[in-house]
C-alpha cells in the first residue's frame, strides 16, 4: 500500500480521488507535533502539504520511502528543495488553481485599503459613527505599481484597469511587446517605484526578492503612496515599512502575509494605517478544491509510475512534448547505460548531440535521463529523473547538449560521449521504425545492435579466426549467442565484435575471452 501523509488540512472534495483509491492509504494528520511528524514521515511514500508544514532537511532525511512532496499552492518556500533534490524526491506544486482567488483577494484589499474599510469596521463595532476619520481615496485614474506580473500580478492587473487605474508593471520576463498585449505599461523596477500611488508585489519569495523593497526603494516612492503585499512575506521589509508608515511618507499598507507566520503580535498590526489577514489569498472554496485536486492528481500519478504536470525541481514537459520524447526516454537511458559501462576513468564531461526528427525538440529531458544513465553505474538508484543533473554538477561533471545536423542517413540520431580523465568515447543510437532502439555507432564503427539484455563487447585485431575462437569457447562455457555484429574502419586494422548473448558471461569466461590471439579488450555488461 502506498502511504500518503497530508499534513495540512486540504480540501476533502480535492483530495477524494486519493480517499477512494484502493492502492493509496492516505494519512491525514494536520498540526502534528514535531516527533510526531518525523514519524509518520518514516513510513510515507508521498507528502502533501500547503504553507504551515515546514518541509525541512530534517524532515526529509527521515524519509527513506518518500517519493514525491506535493504543494497544495504556488509558493514552495516552506520545502528544501535542495535536500529534496538531492535525494532524488519530487516536487510538485498547483500553480494555477489559487491565482483567481489571490487576485481577488488582492483587489478586496486595495479597495478596503482605499476606504478604511477594516478600520471604519471596527470603530463602529466600538459603537463610534466616526465618518470624518475615513475619508478614503479614488482607485480610478490612480497608478498601481507591479512587481511581479506572473499569473497574480496579471490577473491583479486586469482587474485593475476595470477599476480604470493606471497600471504600470515589472517583471524580469516583461518587455514592452508582453506588456502591451497585457494593457499595462513596462518599467523598471525604479520606474513602477517612483510612479505607484498602489504598489503591489507579487514575485516569489526567492534570494533576489528578500527585501526587494526595503528602506531605499520606499524613498523612491511618491509620499503617501501605499503598498500591499499578497504574495510572500520578507518581499517588503517589514522594519523600513513600519519606519515608513509611522514617519507618514507611506499612507498605508495591507498585508496578508508576514516574514513570521502566524504573526500575532506584530508591530505593524499595531499601526492604525496598516490593514491585514491571515495569510488568506487562496482561502476559498475554489481554490481550495482546486489545488487539492491538482497536487493529488500528480501525487497519485508519480506513486503509480506516471508523469507529474506541474514539476517544481525538474522542468516541466508538455504533453505534446512528452509524445515526441516519450519513445526516445529508454534509447537515452541505455546509451549513458553502455557507454559508462565501457568507459574508464573519472567522468568529466557528457556531450550529448541530437540530430533529424530530434532537431526542433526540446530535448533537455532526454539529456538527463542519458545522464542519469551514465551516473547509474557508479551510484545505483540514488542517481534518478530528478537529481540526475544536479548531481552531475555536484560531481563537478560538464553536462553539455547540442543540435546536429549530421544524421548518418538515420531519421533521428542520438549520440552519447563522455570525456573521462583517460579517454572519450562515444555511442550512437536511433530508433527505427517499428523496429524499436538501435545501436548503430560506437567510437569510430558502424555497428546495429539491440541495447538489451547480455552484451560482450570486444575489441580485437582484424584477423582471420578470431571471430571463430570467440565463439568456440562461447559455446564451450554453453552461452548461446543470440546475435553478432562486427565493425571495422580498415581491413586487418583494428576491429569491434559486439555480441548479445542469453546469458551472463562468467569472470572466468571473460578472463578466457581477454586471452585469445588478437583480442585486446573484452567488456562484459547487462543493460
Ligand atoms: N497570499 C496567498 O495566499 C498567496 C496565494 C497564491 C500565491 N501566493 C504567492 O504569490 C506570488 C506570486 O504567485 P504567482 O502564481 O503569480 O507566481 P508566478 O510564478 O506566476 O509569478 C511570479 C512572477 O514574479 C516574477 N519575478 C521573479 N523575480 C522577480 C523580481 N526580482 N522582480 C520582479 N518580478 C520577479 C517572475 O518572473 C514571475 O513572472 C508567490 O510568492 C506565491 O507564493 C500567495
Ligand atoms: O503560495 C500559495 O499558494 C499561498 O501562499 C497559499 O498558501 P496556503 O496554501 O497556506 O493558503
Amino acid at each position: 500500500m502506498l502511504r500518503v501523509l497530508i499534513s495540512d488540512p486540504l480540501s476533502e472534495e480535492g483530495i477524494r480521488p486519493l480517499l477512494e483509491s484502493e492502492d493509496i492509504e492516505p494519512v491525514i494528520a494536520p498540526s502534528l507535533s514535531h516527533e510526531d511528524l518525523l514519524r509518520e514521515i518514516s513510513t510515507s511514500h508521498a507528502l502533501i502539504v500547503r504553507s504551515q508544514t515546514q518541509v525541512t532537511r530534517e524532515l526529509i532525511e527521515h524519509a527513506p520511502n518518500l517519493k514525491i512532496i506535493g504543494r497544495a499552492g504556488v509558493g514552495v518556500d516552506n520545502i528544501d528543495l535542495d535536500a529534496a533534490t538531492e535525494r532524488g524526491i519530487i516536487v510538485v506544486n498547483a500553480p494555477d488553481g489559487n491565482t483567481i482567488s489571490t487576485a481577488e483577494h488582492t483587489m478586496a484589499m486595495l479597495m478596503s485599503l482605499a476606504r478604511n474599510i477594516p478600520q471604519a469596521y471596527h470603530q463602529l463595532q466600538q459603537k463610534k459613527w466616526e465618518r470624518k476619520k475615513f475619508v478614503g481615496v479614488e482607485l480610478k485614474g490612480k497608478t498601481l505599481g507591479i512587481v511581479g506580473f506572473g499569473r497574480i500580478g496579471n490577473e491583479v492587473a486586469q482587474r485593475a484597469k476595470g477599476h480604470r487605474m493606471n497600471v504600470i508593471a515589472f517583471d524580469p520576463f516583461l518587455n514592452e511587446e508582453k506588456a502591451e498585449k497585457a494593457g499595462v505599461k513596462h518599467g523598471e523596477l525604479e520606474d513602477v517605484l517612483k510612479q505607484a500611488d498602489f504598489l503591489t508585489v507579487h514575485t516569489p519569495l526567492i534570494e533576489a526578492t528578500r527585501h526587494l523593497i526595503n528602506k531605499q526603494s520606499i524613498q523612491l516612492m511618491k509620499p503617501g503612496a501605499r503598498i500591499l503585499n499578497c504574495a510572500r512575506g520578507g518581499i517588503i521589509e517589514e522594519e523600513a515599512l513600519f519606519e515608513a508608515i509611522k514617519s507618514g511618507r507611506i499612507a498605508g499598507a495591507a498585508l496578508d502575509v508576514f516574514e513570521e507566520e502566524p504573526a500575532i503580535d506584530h508591530p505593524l498590526l499595531s499601526l492604525p494605517e496598516v490593514i491585514a489577514t491571515p495569510h488568506l489569498g487562496a482561502s476559498t472554496v475554489e481554490a481550495q478544491e482546486n489545488v487539492a485536486t491538482d497536487v493529488c492528481y500528480d501525487v497519485m500519478e508519480l506513486l503509480r509510475g506516471g508523469t507529474v504536470k506541474n514539476p517544481v525541481n525538474m522542468p516541466s514537459v508538455s504533453s505534446e512534448m512528452m509524445d515526441k520524447l516519450s519513445p526516445y526516454f529508454q534509447l537515452s537511458e541505455k546509451l549513458g547505460g553502455f557507454l559508462s559501462r565501457l568507459s574508464e576513468g573519472t567522468l568529466e564531461r557528457v556531450n550529448v548531440y541530437y540530430s533529424g526528427d530530434l532537431l526542433d525538440v526540446d530535448t533537455m529531458p532526454l539529456t538527463r535521463i542519458a545522464v542519469k544513465g551514465i551516473l547509474q553505474r557508479h551510484m545505483g538508484d540514488r542517481v534518478n529523473d530528478v537529481n540526475a543533473f544536479r548531481t552531475a554538477k555536484d560531481k563537478g561533471i560538464i553536462i553539455n547538449e547540442q543540435k546536429s545536423t549530421s544524421t548518418k542517413g538515420f531519421t533521428n540520431l542520438i549520440r552519447v560521449e563522455i570525456e573521462t580523465d583517460h579517454e572519450k568515447r562515444s555511442v550512437a543510437g536511433t530508433l527505427l521504425n517499428g523496429l524499436g532502439a538501435r545501436i548503430v555507432q560506437l567510437d569510430q564503427y558502424s555497428i546495429d545492435v539491440v541495447p538489451d539484455g547480455h552484451l560482450i563487447v570486444i575489441h580485437h585485431m582484424d584477423q582471420p579466426g578470431a571471430i571463430g575462437r570467440v565463439g568456440s569457447l562461447l559455446a564451450e562455457h554453453t552461452i548461446n549467442i543470440a546475435t553478432m555484429q562486427v565493425g571495422r574502419t580498415n581491413i586487418g586494422g583494428e576491429a569491434v565484435m559486439v555480441l548479445t548473448v542469453d546469458k551472463e558471461v562468467e569472470v572466468d569466461c571473460h578472463q578466457k575471452l581477454a586471452g585469445i590471439n588478437d583480442i585486446k579488450q573484452v567488456q562484459c555488461l547487462t543493460l
